[in-house]
């Protein structure tokens, strides 16, 4: 039993939320239904670990159906061909109902996944301002346009693709579902979402969501299921051009396979194991609180946490005693309760994952903070925030994603040794460094191996800036002007002013150097 405080909430008794479904089906062509084969998978309420619903189990013929509406939509419908300003319209809907609803969707997100009830309304409202952005985004858009006065003009036409295959994950899923939502359906896609088996509650209120704000029906199709399942049928779809797909980078890599035959266009958000560097003249204040609040927020359950934590020589041992000691005053409890920092972990399967990886850390590293089940909390997916000090580079706690309350510290020398280590795994989501040394700062973000840095800085991002991660972590980016991209074909198109110089085929024997040869009419 670890010592960490849990005083205040371990008798607070577990919150079930009022009018709470026992049911969950797909939503394919604007109708909820049952699976084909009427199969269900079990939901479990993670603090008590008991079945609290059923969800449509989707398989292959669920996926047809879905992808056929949806296909549909996109060819007959009127979703594609509206005007930015008509589709932007409906996504500011959309995200005026998510923050009226902020409230009751973060208490069911909070039940069905444990996340504390303050994370998942600031996540609701997240949800709601990523609709809103691209709402803007997508009337904000100019098209580019490339002229050579007197010989051509060339612009890009931007064209939805079609299907957009969505597949995410259960650590923030309703705002991670709205991060591919908003950009799929703002450039005039229709989508087909395969939900995390572990939370699909609050994906099926998409629906209902999207209804009223008078998206088109077939435009959103939802089919719960298996991943090796639906997830799978999806991806080897035909008419799914699109997967955008967040989750473990093994899973990423079956999905980059299974969608090599049909050439998909692809986007990987995958794991993490993400450094925060910390140089003896940084702040060590702002970076004890910003390192304790990326590691735990979420539940630790999070893929870029600042799962490891690089220090300096000079202040290691302040360090690490001023880091344990705040890490036992995080407060674990049930999520519903407002005081709670970190509540439970999603599912009995991923307690057991962190809970064996405390157990490797055991004999890995200094057990500093926690180390297992919390005092006062003999039931329930809950973890202490455990800290291991004295974690050497090829430890697995160093090395390999826990995605869960759980962070290894490691000493450092010097600037180089703290690359090293920093780009040491096979990882490369983010970065954060503290240092009051500019040079050394922007030096250290331009070499690191990571596709986000921060800079004296917590986890806060412009929504215009590229989301994604190198090596392990990821292929592509969304974000932005990235996301529009991704969504989009661009279709360049040529126009010829004046006279036509075409190349004397066919009536010369030979040929000088002509415009095929030098096609750039600058
Ligand atoms: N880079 C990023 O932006 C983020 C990455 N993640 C990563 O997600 C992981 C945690 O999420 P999990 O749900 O456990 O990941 P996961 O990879 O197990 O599942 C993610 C989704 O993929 C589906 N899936 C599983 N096997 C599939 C298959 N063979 N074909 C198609 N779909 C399949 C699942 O049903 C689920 O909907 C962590 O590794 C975390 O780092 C989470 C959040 C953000
Ligand atoms: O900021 C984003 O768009 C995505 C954040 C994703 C997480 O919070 C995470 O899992 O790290």
């Amino acid at each position: 039993m670890s010592d960490t405080r849990t005083e205040s909430t371990a008798t607070a008794a577990h919150h079930v939320p009022a009018d709470l479904p026992d049911r969950i089906q797909h939503y394919i062509d604007g109708e909820f239904v049952d699976s084909a084969d009427g199969d269900t998978f079990d939901v479990l309420d993670p603090v008590s670990n008991q079945t609290y619903l059923r969800a449509a189990a989707g398989k292959k013929a669920d996926v047809d159906r879905a992808v056929a509406a949806a296909k549909r939509a996109f060819e007959e419908g009127p979703w594609p061909r509206m005007l930015p300003r008509e589709r932007s319209r409906v996504l500011h809907r959309i995200a005026d109902i998510v923050e009226s609803r902020d409230a009751r969707l973060a208490e069911l997100e909070s039940f069905d996944s444990g996340l504390p009830i303050t994370q998942a309304l600031g996540q609701a409202r997240r949800a709601a301002e990523n609709f809103r952005f691209f709402a803007d985004l997508i009337v904000a858009q100019a098209d580019d346009t490339f002229k050579v006065p007197g010989r051509q003009i060339n612009y890009v036409n931007r064209k939805p693709i079609g299907v957009a295959g969505l597949i995410t994950p259960w650590n923030t899923p309703f705002m991670l579902e709205s991060w591919k939502l908003g950009p799929a359906l703002a450039t005039g896609n229709t989508v087909v979402l395969k939900p995390a088996e572990f939370t699909p509650l609050s994906a099926s209120l998409w629906a209902g969501i999207f209804e009223e704000a008078g998206l088109p029906q077939g435009v959103f199709n939802l089919v719960n299921g298996i991943g090796e399942d639906a997830g799978d049928a999806l991806v080897k779809h035909p008419d799914v051009p699109l997967i955008s797909f967040t989750g473990e980078s093994r899973t990423g890599q079956i999905i980059f396979a299974n969608a090599a035959p049909y050439l998909k266009g692809l986007s990987m958000e995958l794991g993490g194991k993400s450094p925060a560097v910390v140089f003896a003249d940084a702040d060590l204040d702002a970076a004890i609180d910003a390192t304790i609040f990326g590691v735990f927020s979420l539940n630790g359950e999070r893929c870029t946490a600042g799962s490891r934590i690089l220090v300096q020589r000079e202040v290691y041992d302040e360090f690490v005693e001023r880091y344990a000691a705040q890490a036992k005053r995080v407060i674990v409890g049930d999520p519903h309760d407002p005081r709670t920092e970190v509540g439970a972990l999603v599912h009995p399967e991923h307690y057991e994952k962190v809970m064996s990886y405390i157990e490797i850390g055991k004999s890995e590293g200094r057990l500093v903070a926690g180390g297992g089940r919390p005092e006062g909390f003999p039931t329930g997916n809950y973890v202490a925030p455990t800290v291991f000090a004295d974690v050497a580079a090829d430890a697995r706690i160093f090395q390999e994603e826990i995605f869960g309350p759980v962070v290894a510290i490691t000493p450092f020398d010097t600037d180089e040794e703290a690359l090293a280590l920093a780009n040491g795994v096979k990882y490369g989501l983010a970065a954060y460094v503290w240092t009051n040394d500019l040079k050394r700062a922007h030096n250290f973000a331009q070499a690191i191996e990571a596709g986000m840095v921060w800079l004296n800085s917590n986890n806060v991002r412009d929504l215009r800036t590229p989301f994604g991660g190198v090596k392990a972590s990821g292929l592509g980016h969304e974000g932005g002007y990235r996301s529009i991209d991704f969504y989009t074909d661009q279709q360049a198109v040529h126009i010829t002013l004046g006279k036509v110089h075409n190349p004397t085929f066919g009536k010369v024997e030979t040929h000088e150097a002509t415009d095929l040869d030098d096609p750039d009419p600058r």
